[in-house]
């Protein structure tokens, strides 16, 4: 499959003048406002440390000199992280791209090839007919269609997955021509007859119950749990559906790679080319590590090296779906601009979601983690790569801009040219030797070539290795988003999700290759730190559960840890809380966030401190130990009624016991009842200036607790607070008080 980076692509008129421009970079206003308010609040920070010391210094008692201990650790981790995250302050920038002008510039016929990288792990968390939707909105890119290769990962092993996409298929040649005819903006099925179902024609009708019944079959076939006899027509997909033999399981198999559409050889009902279209399982067993999604994405690039060899690499989550068909054009305007072309290794684009709620509850929205950082990080080096949305350039997976590393088949070389067709015996025998399950065994897959191993982020992991080895990266952020993908709709799933992040990120942070020592080393402090800030996130949890329930603690036993109304320091308190509080609603507004949003976001900061970032710290240091291992456990795509309701409705969904639950019950149940014994205290003499500070800081718990209260107390629906979790909750706060009770009893 030709289509490989023309270096003399130009054509004749752009050559003559100047080039069109293909893209611009401006910085962002803010920037100027920025460096200045570091400088400001980098003083202020030394100001409280010395407070702290000189506070540590007189203090008498065992009690006041851990307090104060405690409260230095837990400022001193904010200080890092704040360090960290001047990074993204210090030179956010906008792009701009031009995708009408790629043409203007290199011939449709040099245009490169593109291999889309999809996964998808369990065909219960991940309905297929979602995948198919995924893979159809990519494969209808305004683009040439030959050069289109679309490649499904299955990790689930599963025989319903390879049905939907035998569905798909056919359909594709439907909805291809539709689309393009109709200049479609949703290239999705489900999105498009969502978004415009008071417009159809007699021809999208038609479609429409098209789409409704491959729909119903793969849905009817994922209840029963296998795919019908009836549907299998030809003896090729039998032979497919034969290798799920009795021993066939998800954890144990061979690979199963199916070409269900060629590009050389299938037309659409309009008689233009399809896009190549091929199922991959990779063969596991269980005796063998896989590395879950880095380990499928690896497989992916063995096979597509093999058959279409692509230079340009997407990679998409399989509910990813694609919002705008110009995309790959925009993602060219970079790849294909030869004065940055030499050591781009990437284009990332944002995930973005539908379906979010009004106020966005659960942050679901990430805005800090995919978008402002990513700007924040574009105007240094580029952004870290997010896992999904991410437009690759083949040759960055094997190393460095200067050195090549081959690998152990020629055949796998990003510069080897296939001349064969993609289903031809030697290619497939080729490609399943590939995704055999120990293909890796002694290579430097994972380490030196592909996606790298050995975190749970291996998408992290695989950008910041890129960064070190000296690719560079391009945040690409257009008004109409790119993708859409889903998000989780209740509590648990999104603190699961988030827990394994956590986990993923201190296995990088704790690694030989770490940011903070490594990453600073070979990329200079700025990406260092800026990639550091994300490998420590979870730490954020020593200052969060501190201040959650240390001010609270000492207030109910009537002691004062922080400064008098009275008191200078007091003010420096208010300033290092109002200044990072509104720099950090400034950020969010400036990135088109509402302040109500803001608050949610702040809100479920101190969640997550409480929860998955704290739960995580602890999984990672016992694996860091010995003591436990962990895996990847899959978010959870499919989406309840009831839920989706109350979560539409803006409620909070607990509805199961789960250890995460407990320490935030206790932080909402300590903090109130602090509150209420400062307030009586308040009432009772004048100590308001005493205890001042730590009466705010439960107060400012208690309102951002309201949803647990209501959880536990006011609802009666199946997301309420489960009575095991408050019960225990009450029971361990109390144990909590009684321990510092007489913690500050022994004085
Ligand atoms: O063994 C596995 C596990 C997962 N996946 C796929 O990985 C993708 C991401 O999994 P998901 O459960 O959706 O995780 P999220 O936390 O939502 O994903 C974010 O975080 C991941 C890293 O933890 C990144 O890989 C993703 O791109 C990023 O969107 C999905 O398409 C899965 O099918 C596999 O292919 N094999
Ligand atoms: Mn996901």
């Amino acid at each position: 499959m030709g289509g490989h980076l023309n270096r003399s692509g130009t054509t004749q008129a752009a050559t003559a003048g100047v080039p069109p421009p293909l893209h611009t970079v401006k910085p962002m206003g803010i920037t100027i406002f920025n460096r200045v308010f570091a400088t400001i609040y980098a003083l202020a920070i030394l100001a409280l440390l010395y407070y702290h010391a000189k506070t540590l210094f007189y203090s008498t008692t065992l009690v006041s000199c851990s307090i104060t201990l405690a409260l230095l650790v837990s400022d001193l981790v904010l200080t890092f992280m704040w360090i960290n995250t001047q990074t993204f302050r210090m030179r956010p920038v906008c792009r701009k791209q031009f995708p009408e002008n790629v043409e203007k510039v290199m011939k449709r016929s040099d245009f490169p090839a593109l291999d889309v990288f999809i996964c998808t792990a369990d065909p219960y968390k991940e309905p297929p007919i979602g995948v198919v939707n995924t893979a159809l909105s990519v494969m209808a890119y305004d683009y040439p269609t030959e050069k289109i290769s679309v490649y499904v990962s299955d990790d689930g092993g599963s025989a319903l997955t390879l049905f939907a996409f035998l569905e798909a298929a056919k359909f594709a040649t439907h909805w291809l021509p539709f689309c393009k005819k109709n200049n479609i903006l949703e290239r999705s099925p489900e999105a498009y007859f969502e978004l415009n179902h008071h417009r159809y024609t007699s021809e999208a009708e038609k479609i429409k119950v098209m789409y409704e019944n491959i729909k119903v079959k793969i849905e009817h076939a994922l209840e029963r749990g296998k795919v019908d006899d009836q549907y299998i027509t030809r003896d090729r997909e039998r032979e497919a559906f034969n290798k799920w033999t009795d021993n066939f399981t998800r954890q144990d198999h061979p690979a199963v790679i199916q070409v269900l559409l060629d590009a050389s050889k299938d037309k659409d009902v309009a008689g233009y080319w399809m896009p190549n279209l091929i199922y991959v399982s990779r063969g596991k067993s269980k005796a063998l590590p896989h590395h879950f999604k880095a380990g499928a994405l690896n497989a992916l690039l063995r096979v597509s090296s093999c058959m279409t060899n692509a230079p340009i690499i997407l990679t998409l989550d399989c509910d990813f779906c694609s919002n705008d068909p110009q995309t790959l054009l925009r993602a060219m305007c970079y790849l294909c601009d030869p004065a940055i072309r030499s050591t781009l290794g990437y284009v990332q684009f944002p995930q973005l979601y539908r379906g979010i709620n009004k106020n966005d509850i659960y942050c679901g929205e990430f805005k800090r983690l995919f978008v402002i950082n990513p700007m924040g990080m574009d105007g240094i080096e580029g952004p870290n790569y997010v896992g999904t949305g991410c437009f690759f350039l083949r040759r960055a997976f094997f190393g460095s801009p200067s050195s090549l590393i081959s690998p152990e088949i020629p055949e796998l070389s990003p510069d080897h040219v296939v001349d064969k067709p993609i289903q031809s015996q030697s290619i497939l025998a080729l490609a399943h030797q590939g995704v055999n399950s120990n293909y890796e065994n002694h290579t430097n897959w994972g380490s030196k070539i592909g996606f790298r191993y050995g975190s749970l982020v291996e998408d992290y992991h695989t950008g910041y290795r890129l960064h070190c080895e000296g690719w560079k990266g391009i945040f690409c952020h257009p008004d109409r988003p790119a993708f859409f993908g889903d998000v989780p709709i209740n509590l648990i799933d999104a603190l699961n999700q988030q827990k394994r992040w956590s986990i993923g990120l201190l296995e990088v942070g704790f690694s030989k290759h770490s940011p903070a020592t490594f990453g600073v080393r070979s990329k200079g402090i700025l990406m260092g730190l800026g990639y550091a800030q994300l490998a420590f996130w979870a730490i954020w949890s020593i200052p969060i559960t501190t201040y959650a329930f240390l001010p609270q603690l000492a207030l109910l036993n009537k002691v004062y840890i922080f400064p008098k109304i009275s008191e200078p320091w007091f003010f420096l308190y208010a300033f290092l809380f109002l200044g990072a509080y509104g720099q950090d609603c400034l950020d969010f507004v400036l990135v088109g966030g509402s302040v109500q949003r803001w608050w949610n976001d702040q809100r479920f900061w101190h969640i997550k401190g409480v929860t998955c970032c704290l739960f995580g710290s602890l999984e990672f240091f016992l694996k860091f130990l010995g003591i436990s291992a962990f895996g990847f456990n899959v978010t959870s795509k499919v989406l309840d009624d009831e839920q989706s309701k109350r979560y539409e409705q803006g409620m909070f969904e607990f509805g199961v016991h789960s250890p995460m639950f407990v320490t935030l019950t206790m932080a909402a149940i300590t903090n109130l009842i602090s509150l209420v014994q400062g307030l009586i205290e308040v009432y009772r003499g004048d100590n308001l200036e005493e205890l001042f500070v730590q009466l705010f800081i439960s107060g400012f718990a208690v309102v951002n607790s309201f949803p647990i209260y209501e959880a536990i107390a006011l609802r009666n629906d199946k997301g309420k607070m489960p009575t095991k979790t408050t019960i225990m909750a009450t029971l361990l706060a109390g144990a909590l008080y009684i321990t510092a009770s007489s913690f500050s009893g022994r004085n």
